[in-house]
Order: C-alpha cells, then structure tokens, then sequence
C-alpha cells in the first residue's frame, strides 16, 4: 500500500498542495486526475522524493517511504528524460542497470517490453528518430524495465493511438495483478474512466474526490435512469421526472425522492402498459460530469 498523508507545498507564497491525503492500493490502477496546474506532478514528485513537502509523509506498507522503497519505483515523469540520441534498446538498458539490474536480464527484459508496446521493430533507432508517440512508448519501458514494486506515472498516455493504449494498459495490469500499486496521471477522462479501478480527484492542490471509481460515478448517478421506449413524451410529464438527456434513441431520466429504485420501478410499470421496453438500466455518469462537479 502507498500512502499519502496530509501533503502540503507551497512555491514562495503560493500553496499547491493543501492537505492532501490518499491511498493507492497493491493491484489497483488509480488514476489521478485534475485540471492543469490542479497539483498531480507536485504530488507525484514529492512521492518520488523530488522535491520536499512543507508538510506531510509518504508511507509504504505503513512505514515511512525509504530510500530502497523509491528505488523500486517505476517513474515516468512528465518532462521525459530519455537521451535523444542513444538508440532505443540501449536505453531501456541504459536505465535498468541504473536500478541495478545485471546487463543481459535488463537486454532480455527490455526487448520482451519492446514486443509488447509494439516498439520490437525500432529498438536500434535513435530516440530522436521516433514519432512521439513511439517515444512515449519507449518511456513506459524504462519505467517498467526494473520489474518496479510501484509505478507513478504522469500521463502515461498522452499522445498514444487506441491500440498503443491498450498495449500499454495491458502491461501496467500485469504490475498491478503482481501486486503493485499503480497511480497514474491523465486528461484523458475516458481513457481514466475505461481503466482505473480507483479515482482520486485534485483541484487547486486539494483532494475533492476519491474512491472507488464505479462508487464514486454510482453516488454522482442518483436517480439516473435509462429508458428505451419507443414514445417518450409521456414520461417527462410524470411527478418527480426531469428528462436528463436523449441519447440513440434512448431517454436517459432523472428521478427525484430518496426513493428513486421505487421511482424507477413504478414508471418501468407505466411504459411496460404503454408498450415495449427495450432498454431499462440505471445511468452512470460519466467521469467528465462528476470531475465538473466537484472541481
Ligand atoms: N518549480 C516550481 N516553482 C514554482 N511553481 C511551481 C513549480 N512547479 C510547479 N509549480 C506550480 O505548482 C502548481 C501545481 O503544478 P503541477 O505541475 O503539480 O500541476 P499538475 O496538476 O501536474 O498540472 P498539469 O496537468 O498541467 O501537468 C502550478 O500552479 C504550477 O505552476
């Protein structure tokens, strides 16, 4: 388990950071997000050691992070840090040795990472050479080459092509199913919602949100309900019943009251006597509402 607790920083008068308190847990992806400016690379560096809170601690299993913890972690900052013009394999060793890996497991390691991120043909082209989305994914190498015990990493998937980011998710799973805590950083609200099993939400260095993400979208989902009936028109007039949204045909409902699975279940009733139903579920909202709520 990582822990952060209670992180607070400021930059001369300007605090970016204020309290800010949240866990990642061993096996979860959490994604991290928030507006530019919001805190995430303060906080991911002070884990890291990279800059030092005013106030605050970072834990590993319940203890103080120590300097073995942050050596086992799999950094990927937000200013990548890969040299230009070494070639891409040599690289990826280059940093696996850095952590003290022996250079023919590094060599075997980095080429199996290549292969997976779909990155095998260009592993003796120069960096430089490299569209920046390969180089992103050259990245990710060097940040999972050491087989890390946690992984931070700041927007992993800015500027990848959809197959590069399920490649990408596919191998921060396998961390995550050995065990690590994973804590990633994106803008890319449906891309965090698609893949992380935790949330936490910062805006203007304070934690808003945090959780589960399908608890956390089910709480901000109250009342939301989704109907596919072919004659609509009836149901906005109903008590307690304001039309959400439209949607392929569908209309999406909201249903005033503590008791809207009741709510729900009595208008269901009502469009069952008008007609076929061709669709009856309850709504989540997607991640972009809940982020412009609580920001
Ligand atoms: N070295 C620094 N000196 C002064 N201010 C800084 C420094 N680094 C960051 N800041 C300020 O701290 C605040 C938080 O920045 P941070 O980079 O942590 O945000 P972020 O959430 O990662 O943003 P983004 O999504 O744009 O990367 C910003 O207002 C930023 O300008």
């Amino acid at each position: 388990m990582l822990e952060v607790r209670n992180l607070s920083h400021h930059y001369g008068d300007r605090q970016v950071l204020d309290d800010v308190s949240f866990e990642v847990a061993p096996g979860h992806l959490t994604g991290f997000v928030g507006a530019n400016g919001a805190g995430k690379t303060t906080t991911m560096r002070a884990i890291l050691g990279l800059i030092r809170p005013n106030s605050g601690e970072v834990l590993v299993n319940a203890r103080s992070i120590s300097n073995a913890d942050r050596a086992g972690i799999g950094y990927m900052p937000e200013e990548r840090g890969l040299y230009p013009k070494m070639k891409v394999h040599e690289q990826i060793v280059y940093f696996a040795q850095l952590h003290g890996v022996d250079k023919t497991s590094a060599a075997k390691r980095a080429d199996e990472l290549l292969e997976r991120v779909g990155l095998a043909e260009r592993r003796e082209s120069k960096v430089e050479d490299l569209s920046l989305g390969n180089q992103q994914r050259a990245q990710i190498c060097v940040a999972l080459v050491h087989d890390p015990s946690i992984l931070i990493l700041d927007e992993p998937f800015s500027g990848l092509d959809p197959i590069a980011v399920e490649a990408v998710l596919a191998v921060l799973q396998e961390r995550a199913d050995a065990g690590a805590p994973v804590l990633f950083s994106s803008h890319q609200l449906e891309v965090v919602e698609k893949l992380s099993d935790d949330l936490v939400i910062i805006s203007n260095g304070r934690v808003v949100a945090k959780g589960a993400r399908q608890a956390l979208q089910e709480q901000h989902s109250q009342g939301l309900y989704r109907f596919g009936i072919d004659d609509a028109g009836w149901i906005e007039q109903q008590p307690g019943v304001t039309i959400a949204g439209r949607e392929g045909g569908d209309v999406i409902v909201h249903l005033a009251g503590d008791n809207s699975k009741a709510a729900a279940q009595q208008l269901l009733r009502q469009a069952l006597e008008r007609g076929a139903v061709h669709r009856f579920q309850r709504e989540l909202v997607p991640l972009k509402t809940i982020f412009k709520e609580v920001r």
